[in-house]
């Protein structure tokens, strides 16, 4: 990093010093098992150590005092073998109890490993909903549909947004509302989303992209239904109207451009990404999944993040960043694995062009 942030807090101001700064983390992946490996045997994962790296970044945010206004827990928390040794509970427990250390709240996202371990149902009434810390704005109808935090029904996604400052706004997205995985065989979203699969992906196991015209159509990936892409375009045209800037957060990347596979990507990227084209707010998209990192910047000048995951991470580097947030730019200071990156936010007139192409 050659710039040296000096700090104010507040609303963006219109001068060049940061007005806030965040925190960002993905796939912990924690279980107290042994090191183990990816599914092609390539890449070494540490269940036990990532309990550690997490540690030390609290401390490390900690230090950064008030100025770290939250942290995004990008999701896949702890990892799925702690549902084969019933340790879901435990291993989430130790987990959470290095988060309460933080002198910032956290956003948590839910991902894959989230849904091998409880029921959506069960998230819900968890500690990993952090629906309660979402900004309430006036919304058009097509918005009706999302649930509040309490409720539980059947079909439900987990998705909110917030403002922590004014003119600035981040999105939560559900990547896994349409899924197999954690939604009940019985409901309407669970058959839908198996039939889309099936109709994707012929092969025995649904987790393998063997063969594939859509290679992204596994099991451990998921989508978003129509319902979440009519409220997410709600929230953006609000936004838009009161010339917000934008961050989304989900765990699985939406461009193909920010995975270094063809596979790690959501279902139906493609509509989520015309929802976001479709505006002028949004500066950035930021995911994990991939556990290795990746990095766009997309035809409507729109920044894809993919963040390096915990899990991967070696004893003796890291992989979490702080990212400033200022008013012309998101300067991401990285920590180990994961790089610097400064993301300038492309010009209205400029996506007004990209918009007409
Ligand atoms: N190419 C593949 N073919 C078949 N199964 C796979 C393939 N890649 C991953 N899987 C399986 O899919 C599941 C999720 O994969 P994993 O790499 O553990 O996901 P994550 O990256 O979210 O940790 C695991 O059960 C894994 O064995």
């Amino acid at each position: 990093m050659d710039e040296t942030p000096t700090w104010t807090t507040g609303t963006l101001t219109g001068n060049s010093e940061p007005c806030f700064s965040f925190g960002v983390i993905a796939d912990i992946q924690y279980a107290d098992l042994e090191d183990g490996y990816n599914f092609w045997g390539s890449r070494r994962r540490y269940y036990r150590h990532s309990l550690h790296l997490l540690q030390s970044a609290v401390e490390e945010w900690n230090k950064e005092g008030n100025l770290l206004e939250f942290v995004l827990q990008l999701g896949d928390i702890i990892d799925g073998f702690n549902a084969q040794h019933k340790t879901s509970k435990n291993a989430l427990g130790r987990v959470m109890k290095e988060f309460k250390k933080l002198r910032a709240p956290v956003h948590h996202i839910w991902g894959n490993h989230e849904l091998y371990n409880f029921t959506r149902d069960y998230l819900t009434q968890s500690e990993l909903n952090t629906k309660s810390l979402e900004d309430h704005i006036f919304l058009g109808s097509a918005a009706k549909g999302q649930d509040s935090p309490g409720d539980a029904t059947a079909e439900h996604y987990y998705a909110y947004h917030f403002s922590p400052v004014t003119k600035f706004r981040f999105i939560l997205l559900d990547a896994y509302d349409l899924s197999v995985l954690g939604r009940d065989k019985s409901t309407q979203k669970y058959q839908d989303s198996l039939k889309l699969l099936k109709e994707k992906n012929p092969n025995e196991n649904l987790n393998s992209p063997t063969g594939l015209a859509e290679p992204h159509f596994v099991e451990f990936n998921g989508g978003f239904s129509q319902a979440q892409l009519d409220w997410f375009n709600e929230v953006l045209t609000f936004s838009d109207r009161n010339e917000e800037k934008v961050v989304v957060v989900g765990h699985i990347p939406i461009h193909p451009d920010s995975t270094d596979d063809s596979v790690c990507l959501a279902w139906n990227y493609k509509d989520a990404l015309s929802v976001i084209h479709s505006h002028q707010c949004v500066v950035c998209f930021l995911a994990g999944h991939l556990h290795d990192g990746g990095y766009c910047l997309d035809s409507h000048g729109v920044h894809h993040l993919t963040l390096e995951g915990i899990v991967e991470t070696p004893p003796g580097s890291h992989a979490f960043g702080t990212i400033h947030v200022y008013d012309n730019k998101l300067v991401l200071m990285g920590r180990g694995r994961i790089p610097d990156k400064v993301m300038y936010y492309t010009k209205y007139e400029d996506k007004c062009k990209y918009n007409c192409l």
